[in-house]
C-alpha cells in the first residue's frame, strides 16, 4: 500500500473496507477479490462508461478469465434514477444468468451507486455490490453506508433498501475528469460533516478551499478520508437510521423537496443540499437553537465553494412544504428536521411548526 493509499474500515454486522487511492480501477486483484461466483455485472452511466468501464472490465477479466462479465449502461443524470432503469438492471442480471454469488460493480456517481445498489439488494433477495465511486459526492457519501434507492415523481429515494456494499473502491484519479460543477456539488456533503459533527473540519475546509477547488490530489484525498471516517462511524453505529444516522440528513428535508419540485432537472443533489443546509440553519435560528452568525458562516463557506445558497426562483413554498410531508423522517402528521445548535452540533427536532418552515422559505 503506497503512502497515498488511505483505508477506512466499516464494522458492524456486515463489515467492509473503503480504499481510497489513485489507480484503483486498474487493480484487477482488488476488484476480483469480491467476485465469489462467476457472474459480474458492471453498471454505469453514459458519461462514465466511455471513460472507465473498459478498464474495469479488462482488469477483472485479467484476474478472472473464467468469469462472465457484462456491462449495463443507462443515461447519465438524476432523472435516470427510476424504477424503469432499475428494471433495466434486473433484466441485465437475468440475461447474464446471474446466480446468488454474482457481483454488481457500481461504476459512477451516486445515481449509479444508488440504482445499482438497489438492484443488488433485490436480485435473488440480495447479491454482492462493490461500489466504484467516480464523483467526489459518491466517494464521500453515497458509496458508504448501504442506503440504496430510486426516485419517483412524488419524492426522492422513496423506493429503496438498506444493503451495505461488499467494498468501496474509490479511485481518486477518476476525479480528474469530473466536471467542475459536480466537484463543487461534492463539497456540499463534505461541508455537511463539518456542520453536524466536526466543527474544526469547517476551519480546515475554509483554509484549503482554493487547493480543493483546484483539484489538489493530496487535499482531496484528505477531505475524502475524513468524510468517510465520519460516515463510516455513524452508519456502523446506526446502520438503519433508528437514531443518530438521521443527522446525515442535515439540509436534506429542504434539499430533497427542491429536487423533487424541480422534477430532478434543476439543482443537482449537492447544490440542493447546500441550499437546504442554509435553510435548516435559518430555521434553527428562527426556533432559537442557533445564533444567526453560525448560519452566516456556513453560508459563507458554501459560497466559497461556489455553491448556491438561496432558494431557486419559481418554487412555491406551499408546494415545497407538501413535498416535505413525504420525507422519510416525517412521522404521523408531523415534520421532523435535522437542525443545529451551531457548528458541529446537530440534532433531530420533531413536530416543527409549519408556519416557521414557510416563513424560512419565504424569506428570500
Ligand atoms: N446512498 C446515499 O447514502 C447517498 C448519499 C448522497 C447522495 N446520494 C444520491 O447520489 C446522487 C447524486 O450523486 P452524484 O452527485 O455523484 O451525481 P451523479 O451520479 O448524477 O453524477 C454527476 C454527473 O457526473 C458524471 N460523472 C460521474 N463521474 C464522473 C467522472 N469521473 N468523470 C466525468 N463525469 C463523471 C455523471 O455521469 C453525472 O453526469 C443523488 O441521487 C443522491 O440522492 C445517495
Ligand atoms: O446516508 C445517509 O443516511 C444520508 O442521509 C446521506 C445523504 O447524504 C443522502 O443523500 C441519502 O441518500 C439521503 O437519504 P434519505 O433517507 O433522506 O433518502
Ligand atoms: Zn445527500
Amino acid at each position: 500500500m503506497s503512502a497515498s493509499h488511505q483505508r477506512v474500515e466499516v464494522g458492524g454486522a456486515a463489515p467492509y473496507r473503503i480504499d481510497i487511492a489513485p489507480g484503483l480501477l486498474d487493480d484487477g486483484a482488488r476488484l476480483a477479490a469480491h467476485l465469489r461466483g462467476r457472474h459480474a455485472l458492471v453498471v454505469s452511466d453514459s458519461q462514465v462508461a466511455p471513460l472507465y468501464a473498459q478498464r474495469v472490465r479488462a482488469a477483472l477479466a485479467a484476474v478472472r478469465p473464467d468469469a462472465r462479465l457484462a456491462l449495463h449502461v443507462f443515461d447519465a443524470g438524476e432523472a435516470s434514477k427510476t424504477l424503469a432503469n432499475f428494471s433495466g438492471v434486473i433484466d441485465a442480471l437475468a440475461a447474464l444468468g446471474a446466480t446468488r454469488d454474482a457481483c454488481i460493480y457500481a461504476l459512477g456517481g451516486g445515481v449509479v451507486g444508488d440504482l445499482a445498489g438497489f438492484a443488488a439488494a433485490c436480485w435473488m433477495r440480495g447479491i454482492d455490490c462493490v461500489q466504484l465511486p467516480t464523483t467526489l459526492l459518491a466517494m464521500v457519501d453515497s458509496s458508504v453506508g448501504g442506503k440504496t434507492a430510486v426516485d419517483i415523481a412524488q419524492g426522492k429515494n422513496l423506493v429503496g433498501a438498506f444493503h451495505p456494499p461488499r467494498a468501496v473502491i474509490a479511485d481518486t484519479a477518476s476525479l480528474r475528469t469530473l466536471p467542475p460543477r459536480e466537484l463543487r456539488a461534492g463539497f456540499a456533503e463534505v461541508i455537511k460533516y463539518g456542520a453536524i459533527v466536526d466543527a474544526p473540519f469547517l476551519d480546515w475546509l475554509e483554509a484549503h478551499a482554493d487547493g480543493l477547488l483546484a483539484g489538489d490530489d493530496a487535499l482531496l484525498a484528505e477531505a475524502i478520508a475524513r468524510s468517510c471516517r465520519h460516515k463510516a462511524a455513524i452508519t456502523e453505529r446506526d446502520p438503519f437510521e433508528h437514531g443518530e444516522r438521521a443527522l446525515l440528513n442535515f439540509g436534506h428535508t429542504f434539499g430533497h423537496a427542491i429536487e423533487t419540485e424541480q422534477g430532478y432537472g434543476g439543482l443537482n443533489h449537492g447544490e440542493a443540499v447546500a441550499v437546504g443546509m442554509v435553510l435548516a440553519a435559518r430555521l434553527s435560528t428562527a426556533l432559537g437553537l442557533a445564533d444567526a452568525a453560525d448560519g452566516a458562516r456556513l453560508r459563507g463557506l458554501l459560497r466559497r465553494f461556489e455553491l448556491p445558497t438561496g432558494l431557486p426562483a419559481g418554487l412555491d413554498p406551499a408546494a415545497l412544504v407538501a413535498r416535505m410531508r413525504l420525507d422519510k423522517k416525517a412521522q404521523g402528521s408531523g415534520l421532523r428536521f435535522v437542525l443545529w445548535d451551531g457548528a458541529g452540533k446537530a440534532r433531530v427536532v420533531a413536530d416543527v411548526d409549519e408556519a416557521a418552515v414557510r416563513a424560512v422559505l419565504q424569506d428570500r
